[in-house]
Parts: C-alpha cells; sequence; structure tokens
C-alpha cells in the first residue's frame, strides 16, 4: 500500500490518532487527530483534502490544519476541501461559521481565499497529480462517502465509516481490481447491536462483506477500532481468518 494511515483510530486514547489518510505529500482524506504525526512543514504542504463525512473524529483537527497553512497557502495556491453536499454544508453551518472557527472561504480576503470547499458527488473522479480519487457511498447515520484511489498502477479502497448493507457490496463490485482495501471495524462481535444502529462493522460484518466480494483484494487493511473495545476486537480478528488474510492498521 503506497499511502499512510496516519490515523486508524475510531477515537481518542486508542493506538494512533483518529482518521487521516496521506494520499501523498498534498492530498489528505479526512482530518482526524491522526493529522499530528505530520511535522508542521509537511502539513504546509497540504492542498487538497478529501471528507468522508462530517463526524469530529474525521475532522477534529480540520480548523487547526487550516491554521498552519494560514502563511504558506494563497490564492494561487489554495486548499480545497472536498466532500459531499451534505458534507460541505455541515462543515460550513457547524465549523467555518466565525464562532467554531473563521470562514476561511473569506479570508485573507474574499477576492483571494485560502479555503475552497468543493462539493463532489459519487463517481465523479478527482485527478491530482497523476492520483484519482473516486467517491463512493457507503452506509452510516450521517451521508459518507469511501474513496477508490488510483495512484502509481495501485488501487487501494478506503471504505471509510459503514455498516454492513448489500448496496455497499454492489458499489465495492463495481469498482474493480482491488489491491488494497482499508475496511474499519469498530466493534467487537458481542457489540453487534451497537454496531447495527450506529452502522460499523464486527470482525463478522467484516468477514461476510470480503466473502461477497466478487474479485476479493490482494490485501485487506483493518482500522477504525473504537479505543474502549479494541482489545477484544482486536483479539476477534485474530481468530478469524478470510483467504488473504488480514492486517490491523495501528
Ligand atoms: N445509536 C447510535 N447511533 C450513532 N452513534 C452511536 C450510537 N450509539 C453510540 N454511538 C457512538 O457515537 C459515535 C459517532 O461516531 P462513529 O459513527 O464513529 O461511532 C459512533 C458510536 O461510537
Amino acid at each position: 500500500m503506497n499511502i499512510a494511515v496516519l490515523g486508524a483510530s475510531g477515537g481518542l486514547g486508542g493506538m494512533t490518532g483518529s482518521t487521516c489518510v496521506q494520499v501523498s505529500e498534498r492530498i489528505l482524506i479526512d482530518v482526524g487527530t491522526g493529522v499530528s504525526q505530520l511535522l508542521l512543514k509537511q502539513m504546509q504542504q497540504v492542498r487538497h483534502i478529501f471528507l468522508t463525512h462530517s463526524h469530529s473524529d474525521h475532522i477534529a483537527c480540520l480548523p487547526m490544519l487550516l491554521g498552519n497553512l494560514f502563511n504558506v497557502a494563497d490564492a494561487d495556491e489554495p486548499v480545497t476541501v472536498y466532500g459531499s453536499a451534505d458534507t460541505i454544508a455541515a462543515i460550513q453551518a457547524h465549523v467555518f461559521n466565525w464562532v467554531i472557527w473563521p470562514d476561511m472561504q473569506e479570508l485573507p480576503s474574499k477576492a483571494a481565499p485560502l479555503l475552497r470547499l468543493q462539493t463532489i458527488t459519487a463517481g465523479q473522479s478527482i485527478a491530482i497529480d497523476g492520483i484519482s480519487l473516486t467517491p463512493f457511498a457507503t452506509y452510516h447515520t450521517v451521508p459518507t462517502f469511501g474513496y477508490s484511489i488510483c495512484k502509481e498502477q495501485q488501487h487501494t479502497v478506503y471504505v471509510a465509516d459503514t455498516g454492513y448493507a448489500s448496496s455497499l457490496v454492489e458499489q465495492i463490485n463495481q469498482l474493480g481490481v482491488i489491491d488494497d482495501i482499508i475496511l474499519e471495524c469498530s466493534f467487537p462481535n458481542e457489540l453487534a447491536a451497537v454496531a447495527k444502529q450506529s452502522c460499523h462493522l464486527t470482525p463478522q460484518l467484516c468477514l461476510q462483506l470480503l466473502a461477497e466480494l466478487t474479485q476479493p483484494p490482494k490485501r485487506v487493511w483493518i482500522n477504525h477500532l473504537k479505543p474502549d473495545v479494541a482489545d477484544e476486537v482486536h483479539k476477534q480478528l485474530r481468530q478469524q481468518h478470510p483467504p488473504q488474510g488480514w492486517q490491523v492498521l495501528l
């Protein structure tokens, strides 16, 4: 996998920070607390941020990351934040509202802003620096995108937060040959009811989803374990064996 998962936890207090995936020096998916793995100079290189959804474990550090870009990004090379219409509307209303954080779409000036918010739709590919990112809908409590990422002849699918749904299986089956899939597994099997209610996966549901993929991914990476139940999820993942195995991202 030629992509760095800087934050693989589904919350706070885990082995790593919360969700942040570095696709390249300039491209991130989500800005959870895992972004703090980057040095200041590395943060200042980021210009494209793809959001999966509006939950705070995925956007918590977005305002402060933009703060670090204030003196380096400019109208010639602004920061673009991409997301579904729902996600963009949520961060506009609840983050960049001058109360939680200044609206950086108006700074340093409305004419030449630091930040652009760009709505994207499922199936719409965005190409940046030879890398293509295509969102698809997952099954979660708020509208959520996973991303199909094609980079250097490698196809990685970052599934993001999701529960089990046959519609998700169909979506992934349409993505073609997958080298690496990054799948969430938030709760242990005995919390299946909580997983169902909050639209997340358990080890059993991960196995079921993988078994239903028509072209099995070459490698499976698991993330987004909830910190308070992570030990049990680890144990259950070790006891179950999809054909290609799976690795838990820390
Ligand atoms: N009924 C529920 N619906 C949604 N989220 C819930 C519920 N119960 C607990 N939660 C927690 O709230 C969290 C919100 O972020 P997540 O979706 O990552 O994970 C969710 C769960 O850990």
